[in-house]
C-alpha cells in the first residue's frame, strides 16, 4: 500500500524560484522516491493565470508520485493540512539594493501567512522562509503563529553554504564533496559568516589546506557575502535555480539523519547558543535524526569566528527591531 501523501505548500509558486523547486518536489528529489506528494499552491491574484500555466506543466509531467495540486491565492484554503510550508512569495531585490531594503514591502506579508499556517496547518507542520530579508520574515510568522512549536520555523543558509563550499573546492582544486563541515553563520545578508575555519576539505582544516588566510578574509568572504548581488548584476534577476536547489537540500538536511561527525546550516530560533542573542533567526549548525533536530555543540571559535558572527547577529538583532517597530506602526 502506498503512503499518505505528504502535502506541500509553496508560496509564490508562479515565481523564478517555484518554477525551478515544484517539478522537483513532485518528481520525488524532496521527500523520496516513494513518498507521494500533493502540492498548494499559493499565489497573489495577478500570479494565479501564470500558475495555471505551470500547473499544465506539471500535469505534463505525468509524475507518478504528485497526487494532487490546489491553486489558490487564499491563505487558509492554501495551508489547510500542510505538513511542509515552504514560504518563497515575495518581492525579490534589484540590483543596488540589500535584502534588508525588502523589510517594508515583504515583511507584511508574513504576518498574514504566519496567522494562516498557525489556523489551518497540520499539526506537524515545518516552516521554511526563502523569501527576503528571510531570517526577519521568518521571525515576523512565527511571531504571529503562537499554537506552533519555535523548533518547526526555519530560514534559508544552505544556498549560502553551498556557495561557500564551492568556492573552497574550486581554490583548493578537490571535488566539493570533499568540503564538509561548512557553517554559515548568522544573517543572510553580506555580514554572514561562512566558517572557513571549522570546515573541512578531506577531512582537514579547510584553513590549513588552503593556507592563505588573506585570500579567506579578504576574497572568499566577500564573495560568498555578495553572491546574490553579483548574480543579479549578471543576470538580471536573482538566483533562482540554485535557490531551489537550497531549499530541496534544506528540507532533505532536516528530513534524513545527518552524517556521523557531519552538521549544516540552517536559520532557526536561537537560544544563546555559542552566546548568539536569544530571540532572534540566526543560522547555527544544524544536526538531525530526520526528526528532531539539536544545535551542534562544542565548536571550537576563535577570536576572528567570534566577532564575524557577533556582528551578523547584532545586524539581525536590529533588523528585527526595525521590522516589528513598522508593523505596529
Ligand atoms: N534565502 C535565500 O537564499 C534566497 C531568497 N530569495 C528570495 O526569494 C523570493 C522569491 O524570489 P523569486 O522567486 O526570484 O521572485 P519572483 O518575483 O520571480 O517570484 C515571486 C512570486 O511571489 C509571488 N508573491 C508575491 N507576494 C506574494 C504573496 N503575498 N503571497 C504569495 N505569493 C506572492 C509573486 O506573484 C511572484 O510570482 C525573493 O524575496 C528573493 O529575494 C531568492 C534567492 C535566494
Ligand atoms: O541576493 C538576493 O537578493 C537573492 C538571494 O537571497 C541570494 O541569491 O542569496
Amino acid at each position: 500500500m502506498s503512503k499518505p501523501p505528504i502535502r506541500v505548500a509553496v508560496t509564490g509558486a508562479a515565481g523564478q524560484i517555484g518554477y525551478a523547486l515544484l517539478f522537483r518536489i513532485a518528481s520525488g528529489q524532496m521527500f523520496g522516491p516513494d513518498q507521494p506528494v500533493a502540492l498548494n499552491l499559493i499565489e497573489i491574484e495577478p500570479g494565479l493565470k501564470p500558475l495555471q500555466g505551470v500547473v499544465m506543466e506539471l500535469d505534463d509531467c505525468a509524475f507518478p508520485l504528485l497526487t494532487e495540486v490546489v491553486q489558490t491565492s487564499d491563505l487558509a484554503e492554501g495551508f489547510k493540512g500542510v505538513n511542509w510550508a515552504l514560504l518563497v512569495g515575495s518581492v525579490p531585490r534589484k540590483a543596488g539594493m540589500e535584502r534588508a531594503d525588502l523589510l517594508g514591502i515583504n515583511g507584511k506579508i508574513f504576518v498574514g501567512q504566519g496567522k494562516a499556517i498557525n489556523d489551518n496547518a497540520a499539526k506537524d507542520v515545518r516552516i521554511l522562509v526563502v523569501g527576503n530579508p528571510c531570517n526577519t520574515n521568518c521571525l515576523i510568522a512565527k511571531e504571529h503563529a503562537p499554537d506552533i512549536p519555535a523548533d518547526r520555523w526555519f530560514a534559508m543558509t544552505r544556498l549560502d553554504e553551498n556557495r561557500a563550499k564551492t568556492q573552497l573546492a574550486q581554490k583548493a582544486g578537490v571535488p566539493v564533496s570533499e568540503v564538509t563541515n561548512l557553517c554559515v553563520w548568522g544573517n543572510h545578508s553580506p555580514s554572514m559568516y561562512p566558517d572557513f575555519y571549522t570546515a573541512k576539505i578531506g577531512g582537514k582544516s579547510a584553513a590549513e589546506v588552503i593556507g592563505d588566510e588573506a585570500w579567506l578574509k579578504e576574497t572568499f568572504l566577500p564573495k560568498v557575502g555578495k553572491r546574490g548581488a553579483e548574480i543579479i548584476g549578471a543576470r538580471g534577476a536573482s538566483s533562482a535555480a540554485s535557490a531551489a536547489n537550497a531549499v530541496v537540500d534544506t528540507v532533505v538536511a532536516l528530513t534524513t539523519p545527518t552524517a556521523p561527525g557531519s552538521f549544516t546550516s540552517v536559520c532557526v530560533l536561537s537560544n544563546g547558543e555559542y552566546g548568539v542573542p536569544e530571540g532572534i533567526i540566526t543560522s547555527l549548525p544544524i544536526r538531525t535524526d530526520g526528526n528532531k533536530w539539536e544545535v551542534v555543540k562544542g565548536i571550537q571559535l576563535n577570536e576572528f569566528s567570534k566577532e564575524k558572527i557577533a556582528a551578523s547577529n547584532a545586524e539581525l538583532t536590529e533588523e528585527k527591531k526595525v521590522a516589528f517597530e513598522a508593523l505596529q506602526g
